[in-house]
């Protein structure tokens, strides 16, 4: 059993209605709703197939089942439940898609999919392909919404919205696909007005418990109570790191949590084990300014030296800064430079440190990269299989028509769909051109070899069709061919290797591009590689590091202009937000807590040549914590 402070013991074994465990950074919440879930299991003798376990990201839901595989002496596929919104939520659509009019299997578009109907829709609607953007940021935002119409309406300047949301999910529906955001909200609509579906789903659980519930949104609450059953809920979270308003989430939830749930128990983990007192008092310093928050006072028994604060001229100097104390923490502290992270805003600003880092020949690594599931090599392939498990899929079939090239342009196919009448997939049109014997005749082959092997891949086990579209397409030759240089090649060739690898740990096609899909929601989080951490605070969430500099601590970059201003006032100057600003300075407080025992915060006089001023939140650090070493 995990060893517990008495706070996490009580919190562990109260089962006698809905619980909402409040706790500090550092402070053991993913260990406590381990815990939890190991005396539910153990102690009290449920099914572990029957509970419900929510976490953030798939990383976390893999971590969580080997602590739990290591506690109850189970395997981890005896634990299916623990598992992201996303992922639970898809189980269920997958399952009862009928009633909402697809077939089985049903599959997710990736993000080049949707983008491929977004511009097919923004065509037929004779608007800017410029929007493309714009409009996939108002279709996600109100299907996060509880009402998308009424989302939309008050969503960006983008023209004709309501059209757009409609033809787009019509396009969804033809090629019996769902799109990522659609996963969360189709299930609340199955939930909500199909009966018999709910009935089922709730027999499903006995007890839910959700992590990180503070950065949930309005249907993901719903769906909870969609599914609840006698209150059997433990929800845990920290409003203070609630940093997802921008998808929609908001601490209310958490807030309100026993208002909602009269009489729920609620318990306070207030020690933090990770950070020194130092680091535990600044950012309970800091936090005390946002009005909006459960109350709690956190602790830390740790020493260590104060936090510090540095004022530089500009970003070169700051960045070149940080790299020499990297190098002497390294060197006369002995301490590995994966436990040191470099954290900031945006993504911009993590350029100087690359090339403070580079000049100092520093190995760092930049999380929340290009995601490996964007890379051209990977979609390219993923999209061949869609192709194959799904013959509806337009998007995936156009993009691998002619790729590697085999003499089928967009004016082919054109002429294909043209021939054609009747809303036919591109595939089933190619299909019956192909038979009728109407394609010229070098065309008609190439094109013939294709659909073949579409046709024959979706019988295939999802390594071995990989192997296969390599083998039988030419693939390898078509990306030496667009790789840089031969690195780039032998990079590019590496993914593939890595896409086998996890294609042959499952069983179906269907399976694994499911698990694409659904890992997209992790892009930010690859963490393997060696060197100190750049990555931004977002990104930063959950993972903990020995030394952490904060950098661009500055007015217009914390808190973030866009997020401060939301109009203006009679006088013509700018309104400030006041939520945007809490989120703000919960976004520094999550940054802070990452450091267990070292912390550096710093800003700029200047930043892209522009005169910039030391962010307000500075000003909240009360002089006694910290040491301030301005310019
Ligand atoms: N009772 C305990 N005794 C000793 N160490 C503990 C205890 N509870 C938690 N810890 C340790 O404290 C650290 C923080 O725990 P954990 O990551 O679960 O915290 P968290 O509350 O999820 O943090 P955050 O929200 O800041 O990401 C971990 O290294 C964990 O092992």
């Amino acid at each position: 059993m995990l060893e517990l402070s008495e706070e996490q013991r009580k919190a562990v074994e109260y089962v006698d209605g809905p619980s909402l465990v409040t706790a500090g950074a550092g402070s053991g919440k993913t260990r406590t709703l381990t815990a939890k879930i190991a005396h539910l299991v153990n102690r009290l003798g449920h099914d572990p197939a029957r509970i419900l376990a929510i976490t953030f990201t798939n990383k976390a839901a893999g971590e969580m089942k080997s602590r739990l595989r290591a506690v109850t002496g189970r395997p981890a596929e005896a634990f299916p439940w623990v598992r992201t919104f996303h992922s639970a939520c898809f189980q269920i659509l997958k399952e009862h898609c009928e009633v909402l009019g697809y077939q089985k299997p049903l599959t997710i578009h990736s993000e080049y999919q949707q983008k491929t109907n977004l511009k097919r829709v923004l065509g037929r609607l004779d608007l800017d392909p410029k929007l493309l953007n714009p409009m996939r940021a108002a279709i996600s935002r109100a299907k996060n919404s509880e009402n998308p119409w009424h989302a939309l309406d008050h969503s960006f300047r983008v023209p004709r919205k309501r059209e757009a949301y409609e033809l787009y999910n019509e396009l969804l529906v033809q090629q019996n696909a769902v799109d990522f955001d659609d996963i969360l909200m189709l299930t609340r609509d199955l939930l909500r007005n199909y009966g018999e579906v709910r009935e089922i789903c709730r027999g499903l659980f006995d007890y839910i418990l959700i992590d990180e519930f503070q950065d949930s949104n309005a249907i993901q609450n719903e769906i909870v109570d969609l599914l609840l059953r006698d209150g059997r809920l433990t929800v845990v979270g920290d409003d203070y790191q609630s940093i997802y308003r921008f998808r929609g989430a908001d601490p209310v939830h958490f807030i309100r949590f026993p208002e909602k749930f009269p009489g729920a128990a609620v318990f306070r983990l207030e020690e933090n084990y990770r950070s020194t007192e130092a680091i535990v008092k600044a950012a309970e310093a800091l936090i005390a300014h946002n009005r909006y928050r459960i109350e709690k006072t956190c602790f830390s028994r740790r020493s260590g030296p104060p936090v510090a604060v540095r004022g530089f001229t500009g970003e070169d100097l700051e960045a070149a800064w940080v790299a020499d104390c990297c190098w002497q923490y390294h060197l006369y502290e002995k301490i590995p430079l994966d436990q040191m992270a470099v954290l900031y805003r945006t993504r911009f600003c993590s350029l100087a440190f690359e090339r403070a880092f580079r000049s100092s020949g520093i190995p760092y690594q930049l999380m929340g990269g290009r995601g490996f599931f964007e890379r051209r090599e990977v979609q390219d392939i993923n999209a061949y299989l869609v192709a194959s498990v799904n013959p509806r899929d337009d998007a995936s079939f156009e993009r691998i028509v002619n790729v590697p090239r085999r003499g089928i342009g967009s004016g082919t196919l054109q002429k294909i769909m043209g021939y054609k009448a009747g809303p036919l997939s591109m595939q089933e049109a190619c299909r019956l051109a192909f038979e009728d014997g109407v394609l010229p005749k070098k065309t008609a082959k190439e094109l013939g070899r294709l659909l073949h092997l579409l046709e024959s891949l979706g019988r295939e086990r999802p390594d071995r069709a990989i192997r296969r579209i390599l083998e039988e397409t030419g693939y390898v030759e078509y990306l030496e061919a667009f790789a840089e240089n031969e690195r780039d090649a032998g990079e590019r060739l590496e993914n593939i290797e890595q896409m086998v690898h996890a294609a042959s740990q499952k069983q179906t096609i269907a399976e694994y591009l499911e698990d694409c899909a659904l890992l997209r929601e992790d892009q930010d989080d690859a963490d393997d590689g060696h060197g100190v951490r750049l990555s931004t605070f977002h990104a930063a969430k959950g993972l903990e590091y020995r030394v952490v500099f904060v950098a661009g601590v500055e007015e217009g970059l914390l808190p973030h202009w866009r997020s401060v201003t939301v109009g203006t006032g009679q006088e013509g100057g700018a309104l400030e937000n006041e939520a945007g600003i809490e989120e703000e300075r919960r976004l520094l407080y999550v940054a802070m807590t990452r450091a267990s025992e070292r912390l550096h915060l710093s800003w700029c006089r200047t930043r892209r040549g522009e005169l910039v001023s030391p962010s307000r939140f500075l000003d909240e650090l009360p002089e006694g914590l910290i040491v301030r070493e301005d310019l």
